[in-house]
Protein backbone atom coordinates (compact mmCIF):
# COMPACT_ATOMS: atom_id res chain seq x y z
CA UNK A 1 0.00 0.00 0.00
CA UNK A 2 1.31 3.47 -1.29
CA UNK A 3 0.78 6.83 -0.29
CA UNK A 4 0.47 9.43 -3.05
CA UNK A 5 -0.46 12.87 -3.12
CA UNK A 6 -3.99 13.99 -3.85
CA UNK A 7 -6.02 16.83 -5.64
CA UNK A 8 -4.93 19.84 -4.66
CA UNK A 9 -4.25 23.73 -5.68
CA UNK A 10 -2.11 26.59 -4.25
CA UNK A 11 -2.66 30.59 -4.58
CA UNK A 12 -2.77 33.69 -3.09
CA UNK A 13 -6.22 33.84 -0.87
CA UNK A 14 -7.58 37.56 -0.18
CA UNK A 15 -5.63 39.69 -2.25
CA UNK A 16 -7.44 43.50 -1.42
CA UNK A 17 -7.05 45.86 -4.27
CA UNK A 18 -8.63 49.17 -4.42
CA UNK A 19 -8.36 51.17 -7.91
CA UNK A 20 -9.30 54.49 -8.79
CA UNK A 21 -10.33 55.82 -12.35
CA UNK A 22 -9.00 59.44 -12.29
CA UNK A 23 -9.70 59.67 -16.35
CA UNK A 24 -12.40 62.13 -15.29
CA UNK A 25 -13.24 63.74 -12.19
CA UNK A 26 -16.10 61.51 -11.47
CA UNK A 27 -14.10 59.03 -10.49
CA UNK A 28 -15.14 55.31 -10.13
CA UNK A 29 -14.13 52.91 -7.80
CA UNK A 30 -13.63 49.56 -7.38
CA UNK A 31 -12.89 47.80 -4.07
CA UNK A 32 -11.48 43.70 -4.19
CA UNK A 33 -10.65 40.31 -2.98
CA UNK A 34 -9.24 38.47 -4.98
CA UNK A 35 -7.77 34.60 -4.73
CA UNK A 36 -5.97 32.92 -7.11
CA UNK A 37 -5.72 29.36 -7.04
CA UNK A 38 -3.31 27.18 -9.31
CA UNK A 39 -4.09 23.62 -10.54
CA UNK A 40 -1.49 21.36 -12.77
CA UNK A 41 1.81 19.03 -12.68
CA UNK A 42 2.41 19.82 -9.12
CA UNK A 43 3.87 16.16 -7.99
CA UNK A 44 7.03 17.51 -8.04
CA UNK A 45 6.95 20.08 -5.31
CA UNK A 46 4.99 18.27 -3.21
CA UNK A 47 7.01 14.84 -3.10
CA UNK A 48 10.12 16.71 -3.49
CA UNK A 49 10.28 20.32 -2.66
CA UNK A 50 11.08 20.99 -6.36
CA UNK A 51 9.79 24.40 -7.21
CA UNK A 52 9.95 24.40 -11.02
CA UNK A 53 6.37 24.38 -11.76
CA UNK A 54 5.88 26.28 -8.68
CA UNK A 55 4.53 30.02 -9.69
CA UNK A 56 5.29 31.94 -6.44
CA UNK A 57 1.93 32.56 -4.72
CA UNK A 58 3.81 36.18 -4.26
CA UNK A 59 4.41 36.70 -8.16
CA UNK A 60 -0.03 35.79 -8.09
CA UNK A 61 -0.68 38.34 -6.30
CA UNK A 62 1.96 40.79 -8.08
CA UNK A 63 0.17 39.89 -10.75
CA UNK A 64 -3.23 40.67 -9.69
CA UNK A 65 -2.51 44.14 -9.08
CA UNK A 66 -0.53 44.41 -12.52
CA UNK A 67 -3.48 43.37 -14.23
CA UNK A 68 -5.65 46.19 -12.33
CA UNK A 69 -3.26 49.03 -14.08
CA UNK A 70 -2.60 47.63 -17.13
CA UNK A 71 -6.10 47.84 -18.63
CA UNK A 72 -9.65 48.17 -17.07
CA UNK A 73 -10.48 46.17 -14.23
CA UNK A 74 -14.25 46.38 -15.53
CA UNK A 75 -16.86 43.26 -14.32
CA UNK A 76 -15.14 40.84 -11.93
CA UNK A 77 -16.09 38.15 -14.12
CA UNK A 78 -13.99 39.37 -16.70
CA UNK A 79 -11.08 40.20 -14.59
CA UNK A 80 -11.78 37.00 -13.14
CA UNK A 81 -11.03 35.22 -17.16
CA UNK A 82 -8.44 37.17 -17.73
CA UNK A 83 -6.07 36.42 -14.85
CA UNK A 84 -7.81 32.90 -15.37
CA UNK A 85 -6.21 32.35 -18.76
CA UNK A 86 -2.99 34.20 -18.75
CA UNK A 87 -2.03 31.70 -15.56
CA UNK A 88 -2.82 28.78 -17.64
CA UNK A 89 -1.50 30.30 -20.18
CA UNK A 90 1.72 31.50 -19.23
CA UNK A 91 3.15 29.37 -16.36
CA UNK A 92 4.96 26.31 -17.09
CA UNK A 93 3.20 22.85 -15.78
CA UNK A 94 -0.40 25.13 -14.62
CA UNK A 95 -3.17 23.67 -16.58
CA UNK A 96 -6.07 24.58 -14.31
CA UNK A 97 -6.93 27.90 -12.40
CA UNK A 98 -9.49 28.97 -9.81
CA UNK A 99 -9.98 32.95 -9.18
CA UNK A 100 -12.24 34.32 -6.45
CA UNK A 101 -13.42 37.67 -6.53
CA UNK A 102 -15.69 39.52 -4.03
CA UNK A 103 -16.45 43.22 -4.76
CA UNK A 104 -17.47 45.53 -1.81
CA UNK A 105 -20.30 47.63 -2.62
CA UNK A 106 -19.40 51.18 -2.46
CA UNK A 107 -22.05 53.95 -3.48
CA UNK A 108 -21.92 57.08 -3.78
CA UNK A 109 -22.50 59.82 -1.22
CA UNK A 110 -26.07 61.26 -2.33
CA UNK A 111 -24.70 64.67 -3.16
CA UNK A 112 -26.66 66.82 -5.42
CA UNK A 113 -29.14 64.86 -7.85
CA UNK A 114 -26.08 62.20 -9.24
CA UNK A 115 -24.06 61.72 -5.77
CA UNK A 116 -20.34 62.98 -5.01
CA UNK A 117 -17.96 62.56 -7.67
CA UNK A 118 -15.18 61.10 -5.62
CA UNK A 119 -16.91 60.25 -1.85
CA UNK A 120 -18.25 57.27 -1.40
CA UNK A 121 -19.93 55.22 1.31
CA UNK A 122 -20.39 51.85 2.30
CA UNK A 123 -23.49 50.59 4.59
CA UNK A 124 -24.17 46.93 3.72
CA UNK A 125 -21.84 43.49 4.37
CA UNK A 126 -23.40 42.56 0.97
CA UNK A 127 -20.42 41.38 -1.79
CA UNK A 128 -21.17 40.60 -5.42
CA UNK A 129 -19.05 37.33 -6.14
CA UNK A 130 -17.55 35.14 -8.59
CA UNK A 131 -15.71 32.20 -8.84
CA UNK A 132 -13.88 31.27 -12.40
CA UNK A 133 -12.51 27.58 -12.92
CA UNK A 134 -10.33 27.63 -16.27
CA UNK A 135 -9.92 24.13 -16.69
CA UNK A 136 -7.52 23.67 -19.95
CA UNK A 137 -9.31 25.57 -22.94
CA UNK A 138 -12.43 25.17 -20.75
CA UNK A 139 -14.10 28.13 -18.75
CA UNK A 140 -16.84 27.97 -16.13
CA UNK A 141 -18.64 31.27 -14.18
CA UNK A 142 -20.12 30.99 -11.35
CA UNK A 143 -21.18 34.03 -10.10
CA UNK A 144 -23.07 35.02 -6.37
CA UNK A 145 -23.59 37.50 -4.03
CA UNK A 146 -23.02 36.90 -0.22
CA UNK A 147 -24.29 38.26 3.32
CA UNK A 148 -27.71 39.36 1.54
CA UNK A 149 -30.03 40.58 4.48
CA UNK A 150 -33.54 40.45 4.05
CA UNK A 151 -36.44 39.86 6.17
CA UNK A 152 -40.30 39.51 6.20
CA UNK A 153 -42.28 41.11 9.22
CA UNK A 154 -45.48 38.59 8.16
CA UNK A 155 -46.23 36.52 5.36
CA UNK A 156 -44.34 33.18 6.34
CA UNK A 157 -45.57 30.43 8.98
CA UNK A 158 -43.62 27.17 10.12
CA UNK A 159 -46.10 24.16 10.72
CA UNK A 160 -47.16 20.46 9.91
CA UNK A 161 -43.85 19.21 10.96
CA UNK A 162 -42.99 16.06 12.83
CA UNK A 163 -43.00 15.97 16.67
CA UNK A 164 -41.29 14.03 19.13
CA UNK A 165 -40.96 13.52 22.70
CA UNK A 166 -38.08 15.94 21.60
CA UNK A 167 -40.25 18.96 19.84
CA UNK A 168 -40.84 21.59 21.90
CA UNK A 169 -40.93 24.49 19.21
CA UNK A 170 -44.72 25.95 18.52
CA UNK A 171 -46.25 25.74 15.27
CA UNK A 172 -46.88 29.18 13.80
CA UNK A 173 -48.85 30.92 11.02
CA UNK A 174 -47.12 34.39 12.05
CA UNK A 175 -43.54 34.86 12.28
CA UNK A 176 -40.78 36.85 11.10
CA UNK A 177 -38.76 35.26 8.53
CA UNK A 178 -35.10 36.48 8.36
CA UNK A 179 -31.45 35.61 6.36
CA UNK A 180 -28.53 36.48 4.91
CA UNK A 181 -28.33 35.54 1.39
CA UNK A 182 -25.62 33.45 -0.13
CA UNK A 183 -26.19 32.67 -3.57
CA UNK A 184 -24.32 31.15 -6.81
CA UNK A 185 -25.42 30.51 -10.51
CA UNK A 186 -23.53 28.88 -12.72
CA UNK A 187 -23.44 30.97 -16.13
CA UNK A 188 -24.09 28.45 -19.42
CA UNK A 189 -21.41 30.36 -21.72
CA UNK A 190 -19.61 33.08 -21.13
CA UNK A 191 -21.28 35.65 -23.72
CA UNK A 192 -23.01 37.98 -20.90
CA UNK A 193 -23.60 41.39 -20.05
CA UNK A 194 -22.01 40.63 -16.40
CA UNK A 195 -23.46 43.76 -14.65
CA UNK A 196 -26.88 43.32 -16.34
CA UNK A 197 -27.69 40.14 -15.55
CA UNK A 198 -26.21 40.56 -11.35
CA UNK A 199 -28.72 43.09 -11.02
CA UNK A 200 -31.24 41.43 -13.07
CA UNK A 201 -30.97 37.92 -10.80
CA UNK A 202 -30.08 39.87 -7.63
CA UNK A 203 -33.43 41.73 -7.94
CA UNK A 204 -35.83 38.15 -8.73
CA UNK A 205 -34.54 36.91 -5.90
CA UNK A 206 -35.34 40.01 -4.01
CA UNK A 207 -38.67 40.15 -5.07
CA UNK A 208 -39.56 36.33 -4.98
CA UNK A 209 -38.03 36.52 -1.67
CA UNK A 210 -40.80 39.43 -0.37
CA UNK A 211 -43.75 38.31 -2.52
CA UNK A 212 -43.61 34.43 -2.11
CA UNK A 213 -46.12 33.85 1.08
CA UNK A 214 -43.66 31.02 3.07
CA UNK A 215 -44.98 28.06 4.89
CA UNK A 216 -40.77 27.04 4.65
CA UNK A 217 -37.63 28.85 4.64
CA UNK A 218 -36.63 25.65 2.09
CA UNK A 219 -39.77 26.92 -0.02
CA UNK A 220 -38.61 30.32 -0.20
CA UNK A 221 -35.21 29.10 -1.45
CA UNK A 222 -36.61 27.01 -4.28
CA UNK A 223 -39.16 29.78 -5.49
CA UNK A 224 -35.93 32.30 -5.54
CA UNK A 225 -33.87 30.19 -6.97
CA UNK A 226 -36.91 29.02 -9.99
CA UNK A 227 -37.54 32.92 -10.75
CA UNK A 228 -33.80 33.11 -11.11
CA UNK A 229 -33.75 30.29 -14.03
CA UNK A 230 -37.02 31.70 -15.58
CA UNK A 231 -35.87 34.64 -15.83
CA UNK A 232 -32.29 33.88 -17.05
CA UNK A 233 -32.10 31.61 -19.64
CA UNK A 234 -28.09 32.41 -19.48
CA UNK A 235 -27.89 30.40 -16.38
CA UNK A 236 -27.81 26.99 -15.55
CA UNK A 237 -28.14 26.32 -11.81
CA UNK A 238 -28.52 28.39 -8.82
CA UNK A 239 -27.22 27.11 -5.21
CA UNK A 240 -28.19 29.03 -2.25
CA UNK A 241 -27.34 29.09 1.68
CA UNK A 242 -29.90 30.68 3.97
CA UNK A 243 -29.20 30.76 7.65
CA UNK A 244 -32.45 30.62 9.27
CA UNK A 245 -32.10 33.89 11.39
CA UNK A 246 -34.57 33.32 14.16
CA UNK A 247 -36.60 35.72 15.52
CA UNK A 248 -38.40 34.43 19.06
CA UNK A 249 -41.15 35.78 20.48
CA UNK A 250 -40.59 37.31 24.36
CA UNK A 251 -42.99 36.13 26.59
CA UNK A 252 -44.04 39.85 28.42
CA UNK A 253 -46.65 38.63 30.43
CA UNK A 254 -44.47 38.70 33.65
CA UNK A 255 -44.89 42.67 33.50
CA UNK A 256 -48.78 42.22 32.62
CA UNK A 257 -48.31 42.65 28.88
CA UNK A 258 -49.51 41.06 25.87
CA UNK A 259 -46.79 40.68 22.90
CA UNK A 260 -49.57 40.28 19.60
CA UNK A 261 -45.76 39.76 17.82
CA UNK A 262 -44.50 43.07 18.01
CA UNK A 263 -41.18 42.30 20.71
CA UNK A 264 -38.79 39.05 19.32
CA UNK A 265 -35.66 38.42 20.52
CA UNK A 266 -33.45 38.45 17.36
CA UNK A 267 -31.02 35.15 18.28
CA UNK A 268 -27.69 35.22 16.60
CA UNK A 269 -26.93 31.53 16.82
CA UNK A 270 -27.55 28.92 16.75
CA UNK A 271 -29.03 29.15 13.42
CA UNK A 272 -30.86 26.89 10.78
CA UNK A 273 -28.50 26.57 7.86
CA UNK A 274 -31.26 25.53 4.69
CA UNK A 275 -29.08 25.07 1.40
CA UNK A 276 -30.18 23.33 -2.05
CA UNK A 277 -29.42 23.60 -5.72
CA UNK A 278 -31.73 24.40 -7.77
CA UNK A 279 -31.25 23.52 -11.65
CA UNK A 280 -32.52 22.36 -14.69
CA UNK A 281 -33.39 18.64 -15.58
CA UNK A 282 -31.74 19.04 -18.81
CA UNK A 283 -28.14 20.69 -18.59
CA UNK A 284 -25.46 19.05 -17.79
CA UNK A 285 -23.78 19.22 -14.48
CA UNK A 286 -20.39 20.63 -14.23
CA UNK A 287 -18.39 19.60 -11.10
CA UNK A 288 -15.67 20.91 -11.03
CA UNK A 289 -17.21 24.72 -11.61
CA UNK A 290 -18.33 24.27 -7.72
CA UNK A 291 -15.33 22.30 -6.57
CA UNK A 292 -13.50 23.56 -3.03
CA UNK A 293 -16.06 26.72 -3.21
CA UNK A 294 -17.09 27.87 -0.04
CA UNK A 295 -20.07 26.95 1.43
CA UNK A 296 -20.85 24.67 -1.46
O1 LIG B 1 -38.43 27.39 7.59
C1 LIG B 1 -38.04 26.59 8.44
N1 LIG B 1 -37.53 25.40 8.06
C2 LIG B 1 -37.09 24.46 8.95
O2 LIG B 1 -36.62 23.35 8.56
C3 LIG B 1 -37.18 24.77 10.32
N2 LIG B 1 -36.84 24.09 11.47
C4 LIG B 1 -37.14 24.92 12.51
O3 LIG B 1 -36.95 24.64 13.73
N3 LIG B 1 -37.69 26.09 12.05
C5 LIG B 1 -37.73 26.03 10.70
N4 LIG B 1 -38.14 26.90 9.76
Amino acid sequence: MGIVMGRNQYGKAEVRIFAVNRDNPRHTIKDLSVSTSLRGDLDAVHLTGDNSHCLPTDTQKNTVFAFAKEAPIGEIESFALRLGKHFVGTADGITGARILIDEYSWRRIPVGGTGHDHSFARSTDEKRTTAVTIDGDRAHVVSGLKDLMVLKSTGSEFWGYPKDKYTTLAETNERILATAVTARWRYRHPDVDWGKSFESIRATMLETFATTHSLALQQSLYEMGKAALDKHPEIAEVRLSLPNKHHFLVDLEFCGLENNNEVFFAADRPYGLIEGVVTRDDVEEAPQAWYSLPEF
